[in-house]
Parts: C-alpha cells; sequence; structure tokens
C-alpha cells in the first residue's frame, strides 16, 4: 500500500502543490488529471522524491525512498534526452539494475526479463534501433518495457498515452490490466477527458490541490469540470451514459 500523507510542493517559493494525503491499494489503476500546471508531474516526482516535497510517502508502512527499487516510473516524453547514443534493448535491460545492483553486469536472468518485457511491449524487432530514431508512440513503449523488466510493485507513469495510436493504446492499457491482476498499484498521469477514463478504478483531479478523489463517474461531473478547469470549458455529452468530454 502506497500512503501519501500531507504532501506539499514549492518551487523557489512558490507553491506547487498544497497539503494532500492520498492512500492508493494494492491493485489498484488510478488517474491523475488536471489541466496543464495543475502539479501532476509535480505529485509523481514529489511521490519518487525527485523534488524537494514536504509530508511523508510510505511503502507498507516504511519509507518509500528506502525502497525505490519497488517503484518504476515512466517518465513525460519529452523529459527524456532523445539523443542519448543508447538503443532500445539497453534501456530495457537497464529497468533490471534496481533488482542486480548497478554494479553487477547483466547476467542471463536479467536479460531473459528484458526480453519478456520487449517482447509485451512489441518492441523485439527494434531492439537494436537508437532510441532517437524510433516514433513517439515507439519512444513511449520502451520506458513502459524498462518499467516491465523492473518487475516494481508501484507504476508511475506520466502522460504515457501521449503520442501514441490506438492500437498501442489498447495493448498498454492491457499490460496495466495484467498488472492490475499481479496485484501491482498503478498511478497514470493523463491529459485525457470522456469515456477513456472509465477505464480506471478512481481518478483524483487535481488544480495544485486535490479537489476530488473518487470512481470516475463521480470525478467526471460538470462541478469538478468547471472547478479545475473554470467556466469558460465547452463541454459535450454524447449521451445519457457517456461522460463529459472537453
Ligand atoms: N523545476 C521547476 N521549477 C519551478 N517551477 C516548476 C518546476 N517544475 C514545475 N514547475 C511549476 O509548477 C507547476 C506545476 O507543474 P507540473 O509540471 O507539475 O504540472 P502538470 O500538471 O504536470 O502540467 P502539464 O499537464 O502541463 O504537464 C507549474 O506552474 C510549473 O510551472
Amino acid at each position: 500500500m502506497l500512503e501519501v500523507q500531507n504532501v506539499s510542493v514549492n518551487y523557489r517559493g512558490v507553491r506547487a502543490l498544497e497539503p494532500l494525503s492520498i492512500d492508493f491499494a494494492a491493485g489498484e489503476l488510478v488517474g491523475l488529471i488536471g489541466p496543464n500546471g495543475a502539479g501532476k508531474s509535480t505529485l509523481i516526482k514529489a511521490i519518487l522524491g525527485l523534488v524537494p516535497a514536504s509530508g511523508r510517502v510510505l511503502w507498507n508502512g516504511l519509507p518509500l525512498r528506502r525502497q525505490r527499487q519497488r517503484v518504476a516510473y515512466v517518465p513525460q516524453r519529452s523529459q527524456i534526452d532523445w539523443d542519448y547514443p543508447t538503443t532500445v534493448w539497453n534501456v530495457v535491460l537497464m529497468g533490471t539494475t534496481a533488482l542486480r545492483g548497478w554494479w553487477r553486469p547483466p547476467g542471463r536472468e536479467a536479460q531473459r526479463r528484458a526480453y519478456a518485457a520487449l517482447e509485451r511491449v512489441d518492441l523485439v524487432g527494434l531492439r537494436d534501433r537508437a532510441i532517437g530514431a524510433l516514433s513517439g508512440g515507439q519512444q513511449q513503449r520502451v520506458f513502459l518495457g524498462r518499467a516491465l523488466a523492473q518487475q516494481a510493485d508501484l507504476f508511475l507513469l506520466d502522460e504515457p498515452f501521449t503520442g501514441v495510436d490506438r492500437k498501442t493504446e489498447a495493448m498498454m492499457l492491457a499490460v496495466f490490466s495484467a498488472l492490475k491482476a499481479q496485484g501491482k498499484t498503478l498511478l497514470v498521469c493523463s491529459h485525457e477527458w470522456g469515456d477513456r477514463l472509465q477505464q480506471y478504478d478512481r481518478l483524483l483531479l487535481l488544480n495544485q490541490q486535490l479537489l476530488a478523489d473518487d470512481r470516475p463517474e463521480g470525478v467526471m461531473t460538470l462541478e469538478n469540470i468547471h472547478r479545475a478547469y473554470g467556466q469558460n470549458l465547452q463541454l459535450v455529452k454524447p449521451s445519457a451514459d457517456l461522460p463529459f468530454v472537453c
């Protein structure tokens, strides 16, 4: 279980995240939504300990920072240096470092695990390709592959669906479902609004503070949309059964 307790973040004295507390259960797929600049990436980075934050982040009752190998992180694509001279295989293999230790060269088991992850994200045929020579969707899959190779318990994914087509998105969702079934916890930051948000067990609506934390139907209300995005947003409600779409 992941417990975020009273976590807040300031960047050079400017408050990016008001104190918030959230619990995440094993086997839960949680979506993190909110407008640009709402603090979604900041929350993920605060959980990971990548930005200075107040409060506590516990994994199974102990500080997460002492159990970083339990967390797999898929950063936003824009945060990665795609010109770095490395291949798909090397990035995915890097996922095994957390368990074997960076000083130990990857043995047969690490290679087996990395290969299985490559197969899962359908990148075996591109394993020797430089990461800079991949399409946007392929790049997203490389870092998902790295996360899978790590065999972590907690997955933090920052906008994994950006730049992916419907087929890749379906594949990624199938991976998330399989991880959920194994009891893994997933927090996925997304810009999406609309019916795709129904796939989450729970949604967190953020705009500097936590505005809503509920099942998708409870979060995707007109009132919440206005609270997060302002009153002027154009909304369409395609049918009585479907949520609002921006
Ligand atoms: N390193 C930083 N130094 C100073 N301010 C920062 C830094 N990183 C983020 N911010 C600011 O903190 C706020 C939250 O940013 P953050 O990237 O977490 O938002 P976000 O919800 O992920 O946005 P987006 O949807 O655009 O990716 C923004 O106002 C941003 O300008």
